[in-house]
């Protein structure tokens, strides 16, 4: 199978995860990974799974990850599988404030699914990896998940 997998990452978590489920891909597979910055459109040819992670941002993907899958063709991505994941706050783990504010926003993950589908991926999974702060670190085990997120994407 041919995956790729990009990813948007302002302090370096969201690169973390993106590495960590590149690793639950068996060798057998061909996977390249790429910042967000560095992908373009003819990346996607051929793919059977697409794999798209950024931080939530206001409970959004990046600028950049939003504007790259815009970017696609209505139907680019009929016939693919895909998986949206993101790293944010979880609310138990902030104030009552806090925690209130990144619940109501919701996670960047839900919004990429909903990008994938309308270009025509299916089916779509997501995941949200939790961060205890706006820079990091990964809660503890949040790699190890993601590794097994990976392996988990290619039964589906
Ligand atoms: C401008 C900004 C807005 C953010 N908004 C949210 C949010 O709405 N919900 C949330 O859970 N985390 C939010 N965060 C925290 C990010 O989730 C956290 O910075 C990110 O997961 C770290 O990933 P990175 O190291 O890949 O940049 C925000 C961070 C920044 C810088």
């Amino acid at each position: 199978m041919k995956i790729l997998i990009i990813f948007d990452s302002m302090y370096g978590c969201t690169e973390k995860v993106a590495y960590a489920i590149k690793d639950g891909f068996s060798d057998l597979h061909q996977v390249d990974i790429m910042q967000i910055s560095h992908v373009g459109y003819g990346d996607l040819a051929n793919l059977d799974l697409f794999v798209v992670g950024s931080p939530t941002h206001g409970g959004r993907e990046t600028e950049d990850v939003k504007t790259f899958l815009d970017g696609l063709s209505d139907h680019a991505l009929r016939g693919i599988r895909a998986a949206a994941f993101d790293t944010s706050m979880a609310e138990e783990d902030q104030g009552f404030f806090v925690g209130k504010i990144v619940k109501w926003f919701g996670h960047a993950s839900t919004r990429i699914e909903r990008l994938l589908l309308d270009k025509g991926a299916e089916p779509v999974l997501k995941e949200s990896f939790i961060v205890l702060d706006k820079e990091g670190p990964l809660k503890d085990g949040e790699l190890e998940r993601a590794t097994e997120w990976a392996r988990h994407l290619m039964d589906k």
